[in-house]
């Protein structure tokens, strides 16, 4: 294993009266997890890309901007628009994935796919190629503060073994209920990039928990511990 852990603070857990001072408190995270979410592909309603334009101009940090929605084919634009770093769209949401991947690289965005709990990583196998990411969900996705679903841990082995084998090397993310007690087992089962809501702002000091929780896993990364 090689390369730092990223860590990535989903505002989903943010205080969005104070967004602007919560984003100031993350500044030295890698990069912002960004939830959209339609009231439709999840029970639940956050942000759009005007929020996504303020908080650009609040952060240095790339923005990783994760759609949980029922057509992303048709609302990327949005979000390329906005200003996002890195977008991943959802497998089971997604009719035509190899062109809404292949749109979002053409405008000079990354992009990755999303993986819900019950889908099997093989249904990567003919896109894998083409992604800069693949995004591990260890929680439905809806809500912060879930609990993490164990069969993550074999299902970021699986990608990582899927990417292997077609010789490409996307990050792996893994989203959800995921804080110091249990990065050392995500990172060892495969993780690059860790997200992270309610661990972090729900921390009473937000930058020391992403210290925290970077060096948990670097050390892990770096073989000093077997988690
Ligand atoms: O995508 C998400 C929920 O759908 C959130 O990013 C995720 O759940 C992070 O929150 P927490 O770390 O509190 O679990």
């Amino acid at each position: 294993m090689s390369s730092s852990v990223q860590i990535a603070p989903s505002i989903l857990s943010a205080d969005m009266a104070w967004l602007g001072r919560d984003l100031e408190y993350v500044s030295q995270a890698d990069l912002i997890h960004f939830d959209v979410m339609d009231g439709h592909f999840t029970g639940n309603l956050t942000f759009g890309p005007d929020i996504l334009r303020a908080v650009k101009r609040n952060t240095d940090l790339p923005l990783d901007v994760h759609m949980m929605v029922s057509d992303p084919d048709h609302m990327v634009e949005w979000f390329v628009e906005a200003g996002a770093d890195m977008i991943t769209v959802h497998w089971e949401a997604s009719t035509h994935l190899h062109r809404t991947i292949s749109f979002i690289h053409e405008h000079g965005v990354r992009a990755g796919v999303v993986l819900n709990p019950a889908t099997p990583a093989h249904v990567l196998e003919s896109i894998i190629s083409d992604l800069d990411m693949v995004l591990v969900m260890s929680v439905n996705p809806g809500f912060g503060g879930q609990r993490f679903i164990p069969g993550a841990l074999a299902k970021i082995k699986a990608v990582k073994r899927l990417a292997e084998q077609a010789g490409a090397a996307p990050l792996i993310e893994v989203d959800g209920g995921i804080s110091a007690n249990n990065i050392e087992e995500v990172v060892a089962a495969g993780a690059d990039v860790i997200v992270a809501g309610s661990a972090i702002f729900g921390a009473t000091d937000p930058a020391a928990e992403i210290e925290r929780m970077r060096s948990l896993g670097n050390a892990v990364k770096a073989g000093h511990i077997q988690a």
